[in-house]
């Protein structure tokens, strides 16, 4: 599907969706469980893939409808959504058919882990994108338990075959791939008898995501944790300091988790943030095209685990007027001219295309650095951004692990750009076109569904003119 973006104003109040990552592993943790009630999922292509492996792995998993009061500013009560999770109690049984876990690398990597916990074989595949990603860390280190884990075409991707059961044990691993693999082996680690220890024998990427892990299994009464870990963080994520200007990777280091635990979420029940990630692109819309008497303010914004709250903090820095309330979980930004800075996404790979869409927007150079884990998402989001925003009249430039777009928005022309079947690649490149020269008309704009299904709605709620 082609969507037209018009160069627009915005103003007005959104509210951010349900973080996506939160959501898979609350499926799969209610999964793991005895039964769960699951709030606030988002419920989106990704997360559906996660439902229907629970289902397949033993448990069910429905989608019913609430009325239910929330944490926004004005604590109004609205209809939402939960899921009614029925688990498999850390035993997953041996799927009846391959498992599709479609475009979602999140599903393919936690659930590879879980049924390394079955006693037989499960295979499963995905879309073109997620069977040309690489999986062949964790594959070993299913191997190292004692499992079975093949890559049918022997390359690290998928399809998979993987087998159990394993008793847990300690294995170790890059960490410069996924950070994903870390999170799937602790979720799985819980409810093995041995437990699970993971050592990182490169300093790991994309950290607190496994923070998130951590965070969630803690709420579901599984201990887990870390050790001599350095680097914890680069302090813009807003849990450490408002645009702190540090910027640290996080070392290698082990990760562990006791065998035999049981998962159980305070009162059966879990409620899902929102979405930083997401945000990222509403913040961003404002910042470049709100109406010049008028803010853009997103909801439902709760400090989290998510690294990607840096976004207020980057912000920040290129000059833009935000402000975030967290005791309220809103964020308010105006339309403001930016400057280009230097970000290290080494820990947020997914801020990485909005980024580099602001960078187009703002004056001088954007420098992204530390990013060549982004090559290795639904598409090569380093290359992408850097050819698509070439289209659209940005200079860029590549190298393995940099990206960098010199921009001004007087020079930003519209055009024809291709989403690559990439949600955020879609989404980011909407915010570009907002405070594009003409119109600019995007390939692929059904991919949102992916992350945030309501995405052109809100952009359209907010005075964006959105042609589809
Ligand atoms: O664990 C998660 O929920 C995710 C981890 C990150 O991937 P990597 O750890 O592969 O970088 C991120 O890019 C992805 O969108 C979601
Ligand atoms: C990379 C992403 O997700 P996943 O790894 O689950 O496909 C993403 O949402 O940007």
């Amino acid at each position: 599907m082609d969507v037209e973006i018009e160069p627009s104003t915005l103003s007005g109040r959104a509210r951010a969706p349900s973080s996506k990552s939160y959501t898979h592993r609350a499926i799969l943790a209610a999964g793991y469980s005895g039964g769960a009630l699951v709030y606030d999922p988002l419920v989106s292509a990704d997360t559906k893939a996660t439902m229907r492996a629970v289902d397949a792995l033993g448990g069910t998993v429905e989608l019913r409808s609430t009325s239910s009061r929330t944490q926004s500013d004005e604590d109004v009560t609205r209809e939402s959504d939960h899921l009614d999770v029925d688990g498999f109690d850390g035993r997953p049984e041996v799927p009846g058919d391959v498992l599709d876990c479609g475009n979602s690398g999140t599903t393919m990597r936690l659930v590879t882990a879980a049924a390394a916990l079955a006693d037989g074989l499960t295979v499963l595949t995905g879309d073109g994108s997620l069977r040309s990603r690489p999986h062949g860390p964790l594959l070993e280190a299913v191997e190292e338990l004692d499992g079975r884990a093949e890559s049918t075409r022997d390359n690290g991707q998928a399809p998979l075959v993987v087998g159990g059961p394993v008793s847990g044990g300690s294995v170790s691993m890059p960490g410069d791939v996924s950070s994903q693999f870390v999170s799937a082996l602790l979720m799985a680690g819980a409810v093995t008898d041995e437990g699970i220890e993971i050592e990182l024998e490169t300093e790991l990427k994309s950290a607190p995501y496994v923070d998130i892990t951590l965070e969630l299994l803690d709420e579901f009464g599984v201990e887990a944790g870390k050790e001599n870990l350095s680097g914890e963080g680069d302090g813009e994520n807003g849990k450490s300091g408002e645009n702190a200007e540090a910027e640290a990777g996080s070392g290698g280091g082990t990760y562990y988790v006791e065998g035999g635990q049981f998962y159980e979420p305070e009162d059966g029940e879990y409620h899902v943030p929102g979405d930083f990630s997401s945000i990222s692109y509403l913040l961003g819309a404002g910042a470049v095209a709100a109406d010049e008497d008028a803010a853009v303010r997103v909801g439902g914004a709760y400090p989290s685990a998510q690294g990607d709250s840096k976004i207020v903090g980057v912000l920040g820095r290129m000059g833009a007027d935000v402000d975030w309330n967290r005791d309220d979980g809103v964020i308010t930004v105006e339309r403001s001219s930016l400057s280009g800075v230097e970000v290290d996404v080494g820990d947020t790979p997914d801020l990485l295309p909005t980024i580099a869409a602001l960078g187009a927007v703002a004056d001088g150079e954007t420098r992204i650095v530390n990013c060549e884990h982004v090559r290795y998402k639904e598409t090569d989001r380093v290359s992408a951004m850097a050819e698509e925003l070439a289209k659209l009249g940005a200079e860029t430039e590549e190298t393995e692990d940099t990206l960098t777009v010199v921009g001004d928005e007087s020079d930003l022309t519209g055009g024809e750009v291709d989403g690559r079947g990439d949600h955020r690649i879609v989404m980011a490149l909407s915010v570009a076109a907002l405070a594009a020269d003409g119109p600019t008309t995007i390939a692929g704009g059904e991919h949102v569904d992916v992350s945030f299904p309501d995405f052109f709605e809100m952009l359209y709620e907010l005075g964006a003119t959105v042609n589809r």
